[in-house]
């Protein structure tokens, strides 16, 4: 078993919580302050080692308090197709709140690119799914804070990977391996870990489906193909990154295909979500719209 924690500690730490399972630890201001300012819950499992951690509280450069302390704590799960502006409202939503953020495609962006850096696809794209399987034990994904941004970066066995995992090479393969039983139980143990306490927003496919089948809030986003394309082509030249508009819409819609028909938790908006369709919206609007869902879910 291998346990790596990297958090910039900020204060007094106590273990809240200690099993054979899991470690919660919380860290507090050194000034008297009965709330902690920092939540890290570490789930140890010999058939599940990935590991994940999380200081809450440091996600939020100010958070609105105002909003939250009156109101319960709550789940919210942001589920929808490739490149609709999911982890956008997300993040924004979580900043606004103060709760927990978690992306979950980037964990099976995580276990992909770490595939391809150990030639785990054949030439003709297939995955070596045996050897696969003996390896998810060596796979560690956490996320450590940025410390400029305040947003969870992407970490692979201890390396910062969030600008690799979000490659068109990464994007062209991830889905395949997102159809992995395997695969899925592990991450999915993982989230569910991560959102015990609730105060969590979480986006992904299968989050109001299958991982938070009991979230207070439930969003389902979708926005025409080509406007997804669009905003994933614009988002990676402005990151300085090749990109050609035709072959990101070819991923797009072949990404929705696979989401969609996989076997183990397709993509599909569960019954008692909402439907956004954010393509002729702003990102201030779509984040206005989110904040007024919360509001009205954690009355
Ligand atoms: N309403 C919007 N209008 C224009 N661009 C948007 C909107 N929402 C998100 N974006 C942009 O679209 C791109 C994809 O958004 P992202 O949040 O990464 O999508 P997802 O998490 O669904 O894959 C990002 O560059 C983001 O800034
Ligand atoms: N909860 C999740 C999250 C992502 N996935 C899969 C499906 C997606 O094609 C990949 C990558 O997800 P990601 O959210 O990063 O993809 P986009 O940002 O929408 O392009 O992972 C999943 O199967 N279940």
């Amino acid at each position: 078993m291998c346990i790596s924690l990297w958090i910039y500690l900020r204060g007094p730490v106590q273990i809240v919580a200690c099993t054979t399972e899991s470690i919660r630890i919380e860290v507090y201001n050194r000034t008297a302050n009965a709330k902690p300012i920092a939540r890290i819950y570490v789930s140890i499992n010999s058939t599940c080692p990935l590991l994940d951690f999380y200081p809450e509280k440091l996600l939020s450069l100010k958070p609105n308090y105002k909003v939250q302390e009156k109101m319960k704590k709550i789940t919210i799960a942001i589920d929808g197709f490739s490149s609709c502006g999911k982890s956008t409202m997300a993040k924004d939503l979580a900043k606004e709140i103060g709760y927990i953020y978690i992306d979950s495609g980037a964990m099976y962006r995580a276990v992909t690119l770490y595939c391809i850096e150990h030639n785990l696809f054949g030439p003709d794209g297939e995955i070596k799914t045996d050897e696969l399987k003996q390896d998810i034990d060596k796979i560690h994904i956490s996320f450590r804070l940025d410390p400029v941004t305040s947003l969870p970066r992407t970490c692979l066995n201890g390396n910062d990977v969030e600008e690799r995992i979000r490659t068109l090479e990464v994007s062209s393969k991830v889905s395949p391996i997102a159809t992995l039983g395997f695969v899925r139980e592990a991450l999915v143990r993982q989230q569910q870990e991560l959102g015990k306490e609730k105060g969590i927003v979480m986006d992904g496919r299968d989050i109001g489906t299958t991982v938070f089948p009991d979230a207070e809030l439930k969003i389902f986003v979708t926005a025409s193909p080509a406007i997804r394309a669009q905003r994933r082509y614009d988002e990676l030249r402005a990151k300085g990154q090749p990109a050609s508009y035709e072959d990101i819409l070819h991923n797009v819609e072949e990404r929705d295909r696979i989401d969609q028909s996989r076997e183990v938790s397709p993509l599909r908006k569960a019954d008692d979500a909402i439907l956004l369709d954010n393509s002729h919206m702003t990102i201030t609007e779509q984040k206005e719209w989110l904040i007024n869902q919360f509001k009205r879910a954690a009355q």
